[in-house]
């Protein structure tokens, strides 16, 4: 679809001109001779951009702009005139114009200037369609006590550039925390990255952090930039932080107690700006008693903590969240949701929910696929939750004459039943993590504790 300019003259003649000129490249116009008139064209259907007159007969065009802006807040308006002071242009600038060109016009300034307006404003459309979508991540649906109070916290710490320590049982919405907090910060123009710490290969941490030289490893063929980089002017937020090896500690140590960074295998001091989020399952104050995490770093991140409730204290909030994510389901998979009956929701607020929120979120997500349009009642909530269940019928049985431990006979069928997700999975870590309702951090954890190689 052509863009469509509104041309804002009280000159018939400059209308015309300018109109052909535009309609020629393809543009679509439409015309007004006055400030009202214009505005009126803006209230019946906006344009993407505006070109209008400095002065119209009696009429200012800085009167019209502060109005136009007010019906149209993203639409650009250039302002033209051909005996505009210095302090013109300025005001009109102040008043938010996009640009100020001057009489006679010259097609070029015109068309080029038209040219990065319609620029901007796409680049303001993407901009809404993206913080839609993220207002959509980043709200914390919940009314409970324990939400709220998460939610004032949250208002309280994000314009700060306080380091913030999430804690809370898996699935419980810590990234949702974390990304709440960079969204309602003044680094909310800025980058937020995310590093999972159970994710990466112990030998690799420091230069995921940190970046790499080419050449500074084997396998390191490019120069690459580190996380804290990428993030700079933004927020950093590491997740499962508690998963750190004592090594890769005390580098992050050092870059928070400097503000610089050294990529691996290079010799430039890096100074980053990025505020840093933690999240963690854990209970890190007993990994600091335990030895395995330093209580120097524990102490730099802990600035402010912050504890997500599990679901199973905030009964109250599974009402909402359910209909959260059966309009988010709707949308996603373009069906039409089951009718619950009552009974089924109490079958799902009573429910226990090992897995928290994203455990809730996955059994939602197949009754509405399963059960798309048509009624559910509480049987087809327990079907559904028994499928969900972490033992399936045909678990191992007690076998007294096995002789291994107990710890060692479920980590056997533990190994089962990851191999079998990944199979199953094909060998994709994220979509086996999806099928076994956890996350990847957690899966890439236990792989490696059992010494699964994928
Ligand atoms: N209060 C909430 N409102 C809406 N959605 C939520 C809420 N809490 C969690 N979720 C959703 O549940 C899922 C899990 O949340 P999230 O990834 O933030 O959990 P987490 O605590 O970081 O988990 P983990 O420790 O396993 O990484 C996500 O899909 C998230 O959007």
């Amino acid at each position: 679809m052509p863009a469509s300019i509104l041309i804002v003259d009280d000159e018939a003649n400059i209308r015309r001109m300018l109109g052909s000129l535009l309609r020629a490249e393809g543009y679509r116009t439409r015309e007004a001779g006055s400030g009202l008139g214009a505005l009126a064209e803006v209230q019946s259907e906006e344009p993407d951009a505006v070109l209008m007159d400095l002065y119209m007969g009696s009429e200012s065009g800085l009167d019209a702009l502060p109005r136009l802006r007010e019906a149209a807040p993203e639409l650009p308006v250039i302002m033209m005139s051909g005996r505009a002071s210095l302090s013109d242009a300025v005001k009109a600038t102040r008043l938010g114009a996009f640009h100020f060109i001057e009489k006679p016009l010259s097609p070029e300034a015109v068309l080029l200037t038209l040219g990065s307006a319609l620029e901007l404003r796409k680049a303001r459309d993407l901009n809404r369609a993206l913080r839609e979508e993220l207002g959509d991540r980043d709200e914390m649906v919940g009314r409970s006590p324990g939400v709220e109070r998460v939610r004032q916290m949250i208002a309280r710490v994000a314009p700060t550039d306080a380091r913030v320590l999430i804690t809370g049982e898996s699935g419980t919405g810590k990234e949702v925390a974390a990304s709440a907090i960079h969204y309602r910060s003044g680094r909310a123009g800025g980058p937020f990255i995310k590093l999972n710490c159970a994710a990466i290969p112990k030998d690799l941490v420091e230069s995921e952090m940190f970046g790499h030289e080419r050449g500074a490893f084997t396998g390191a063929t490019e120069r690459r930039r580190g996380r804290f980089e990428v993030a700079s002017g933004g927020t950093l937020f590491l997740d499962e932080i508690g998963d750190l090896s004592l090594a890769a500690q005390a580098k992050l140590l050092r870059a928070l107690e400097q503000g610089e960074i050294e990529r691996v295998g290079g010799t430039e001091t890096i100074t980053v700006d990025v505020r840093i989020l933690t999240a963690t399952n854990k209970d890190l104050r007993a990994e600091v008693a335990a030895g395995r995490f330093r209580e120097d770093l524990y102490f730099r991140l802990h600035v402010i903590p912050l504890h997500l409730p599990p679901l199973r204290e905030r009964p109250g909030d599974v009402a909402l969240l359910v209909d959260h994510f059966m309009a988010h389901n709707q949308r996603r998979h373009a069906l039409r949701p089951p009718r619950l009956e009552a009974a089924a929701l109490e079958a799902l607020i009573r429910h226990p929910w090992p897995g928290n929120v994203r455990e809730l979120a996955n059994i939602l997500e197949r009754i509405c696929i399963l059960y798309a349009g048509t009624d559910v009642g509480a049987a087809e909530i327990r079907a559904v939750l028994a499928g969900a269940g972490p033992m399936p019928e045909d678990a191992p049985a007690y076998r007294d004459d096995d002789e291994r431990s107990l710890n060692e006979r479920l980590d056997d069928y533990e190994r089962q039943l990851l191999t079998g997700a990944l199979d199953s999975a094909e060998g994709n870590v994220a979509e086996a993590a999806r099928k076994l309702q956890t996350d990847r951090g957690n899966l890439y954890r236990r792989m490696r504790r059992l010494d699964i190689v994928r």
